[in-house]
């Protein structure tokens, strides 16, 4: 029997509630398919911070780079929240992760549920059959360019003391952006032939030569049609009239509002999954953060996390029918009526709104052990 190494990271906030789903969900899947998994224990983001001053130490890294898979929850919280840039942030382990191991590609799936069609707060005709496909560039952009904060002359304004000033910097390699078009084609290939490629061209030169690079590589596919679009046009696209899109690429900081936004089509954050794929281990994460306002509660939505087991199977090891399983299972979960606070509709019945655990327990139980 198949043994996979897994690098689990349960990170802060809900991160250690949501993420025992998943482990839940996968020695389930494993288990019908004759595969085991082994887990190994991480320390990542704000947990890691208070325990050895990092937030991501040279033991989990080495740890995510010889694993098979990882499975990180979510990073960061009020704990650690600064304005002090000299201080150690939770998200610059994550930023680290994703960038050390090479995973420029983040697939974030956004995909419409019948069941949850009046969970969303829009109409259920504009979000019925949504099925799009963001590819957010992981490992470029603003969250890496050089930045920092100074004290200089011009600063303060009015009284001529020295005030502060702060920059960040946006760039990207010609080789970064041709990287992310290809897959975004490629996966354009297999599903419904159309890429929009999000940009502020107007304005941005990383986005004119993101335009042309694009277009260069889609001389390579003719057979999908590619459309510009520019980001804030995109941001009202995709709730006036999402059915539009099918494989949405865009960079790092653009990609990570709009999956937000996008989630809402789903009915919550907590339904988006995410894989982030690149040179080195593949890492599976919700889109979401840790969710402070309702962590240690038991009630947070683990499916964004049990749907990135899914992408886990079907990404990393090829495990097609054991992915199916999980997305049949969380379906039929759903149309039983079961939900966490977060996709609670007006008809949910009281003895059907449930916690973390006990929605991770229904998908198992909807697996078929
Ligand atoms: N990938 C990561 O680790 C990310 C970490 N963060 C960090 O997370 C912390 C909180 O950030 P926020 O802006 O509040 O974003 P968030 O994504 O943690 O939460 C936004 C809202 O969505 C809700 N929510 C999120 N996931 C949910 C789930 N699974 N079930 C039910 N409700 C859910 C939260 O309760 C909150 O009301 C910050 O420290 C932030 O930096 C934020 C985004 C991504
Ligand atoms: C916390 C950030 C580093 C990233 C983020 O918000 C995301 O990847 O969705
Ligand atoms: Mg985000």
């Amino acid at each position: 029997m198949a043994t996979y190494r897994i690098c689990v990271l349960p990170g802060d906030g809900i991160g250690p509630e949501i993420i025992a789903e998943g482990v839940k969900v996968l020695k389930a899947a494993g288990a019908r398919h004759d595969v085991a998994f082994a887990f190994e224990e991480h320390l990542i983001g704000g947990a890691a911070i208070d325990a050895t001053g990092t937030a991501l130490p040279d033991v989990t890294l080495e740890a995510a780079r010889v694993a098979d898979a990882v499975l990180l929850a979510a990073v960061g919280g009020p704990a650690w929240d600064t304005t002090d840039s000299s201080q150690p942030r939770p998200e610059a382990g994550l930023l680290a992760i994703r960038s050390a191991l090479g995973l420029y590609t983040n697939l974030r799936p956004v995909r419409t549920f019948p069941a949850l069609a009046d969970a969303s707060t829009l109409k259920p005709e504009v979000i019925e059959g949504v099925d799009l496909m963001i590819v957010r560039e992981l490992t470029g952009g603003l969250y890496f360019g050089t930045r920092g904060r100074f004290h200089d002359e011009e600063g303060a304004g009015a009284d001529g003391a020295p005030g502060q000033r702060a920059y960040d910097t946006l760039e990207y390699r010609e080789y970064e952006v041709e990287r992310i078009a290809r897959q975004a084609f490629e996966l354009a290939r297999v599903r419904r032939g159309r890429v929009h490629s999000i940009d502020k061209a107007n304005v941005l030169d990383t986005s004119r030569m993101w335009r042309e690079v694009v277009h260069r590589v889609a001389a390579d596919y003719p057979d999908v049609e590619l459309t510009d679009m520019l980001v804030d046009n995109t941001a009202m696209q995709l709730v006036a009239n999402p059915r539009q899109f099918d494989v949405v690429v865009t960079e790092n900081m653009f990609g990570d509002i709009l999956s937000d936004e996008a989630s809402m089509l789903t009915g919550s954050l907590g339904m988006l999954a995410s894989a982030s794929l690149g040179d080195g281990t593949a890492l599976y994460e919700p889109s979401h953060g840790s969710a402070p306002d309702i962590a240690g509660k038991g009630i947070a939505n683990p499916l964004a996390q049990i749907l990135s087991v899914e992408m886990m199977l079907r990404y990393s090891f090829g495990m097609v029918a054991a992915a199916d399983d999980i997305a049949r299972a969380v379906a039929a979960v759903l149309d039983e009526g079961w939900r966490t606070g977060d996709i609670r509709q007006q008809g949910t019945r009281a003895d059907q709104l449930v916690g973390t655990a006990r929605m991770g327990d229904l998908v198992v139980e909807r697996l078929g052990a």
